[in-house]
């Protein structure tokens, strides 16, 4: 089945002056039964700790695979199966990704995504499968789902005005059809 979450920890290889890694190449993802074409690259900073950004994704006709990293300090990063019918909907799963743990999470289109940022001053990267389409923006409300957020108990995140009047998943009514892959636990 292609294009299912997956985690994924490109191979470093390291010498007297750092490291090398291949962060993404079509035939070793591929391999890993991931198959899309990149079109975009996105960039984002977030200054305070516990900011938390979605839980965002594009409808279709524009939907978007991610792949996402974190390339200074450290995110947690979840994705949300929101395919109408799926055995998993509204189920989540979710990873810490780090500057030094070098993970990356793929997402696929029908899944929420969102981050929560665990320290101040974090940057993300994340390649997209179709390029910025705002009128197919779409979300749900961060905490409606039950995704276990990993901030300090009465923490409020720092939100975006247009993440904090999200509908919620109860109101949501999604646009995405199951297309059978399953969702797993991360590996
Ligand atoms: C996502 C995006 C935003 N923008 C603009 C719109 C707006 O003025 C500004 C900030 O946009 P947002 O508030 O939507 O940014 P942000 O909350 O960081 O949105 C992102 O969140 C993560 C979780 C995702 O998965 C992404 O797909 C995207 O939805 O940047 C673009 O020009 N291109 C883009 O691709």
């Amino acid at each position: 089945m292609t294009n299912p979450v997956r985690l994924i920890t490109p191979k470093r290889f390291g010498d007297s002056r750092g490291w090398f890694t291949e962060v993404h190449s079509v035939p070793t993802f591929a391999a890993l039964g991931i198959d899309c074409i990149f079109v975009q690259d996105n960039h984002s900073y977030s200054a305070p700790a516990f900011t938390l950004r979605g839980l965002h994704f594009q409808t279709p006709s524009r939907g978007q695979d991610k792949l996402v990293r974190c390339i200074r300090g450290r995110i947690f990063d979840v994705a949300v199966d929101v395919r109408r019918g799926s055995p998993t909907y509204g189920q989540w799963v979710g990873a810490e990704l780090s500057a030094e743990n070098g993970h990356q999470l793929f997402i696929p289109i029908g899944f929420a995504h969102g981050f929560v940022t665990l320290e101040p001053d974090c940057e993300v990267t994340y390649k997209c499968s179709d390029t910025y389409a705002p009128q197919n923006d779409g979300g749900i409300r961060w905490d409606s789902i039950g995704i276990d957020w990993p901030m300090p108990v009465g923490t409020t995140p720092e939100l975006s005005e247009k993440d904090k009047v999200q509908p919620t998943l109860a109101e949501f009514d999604s646009p995405f059809a199951y297309d059978g892959r399953p969702l797993a636990p991360l590996s």
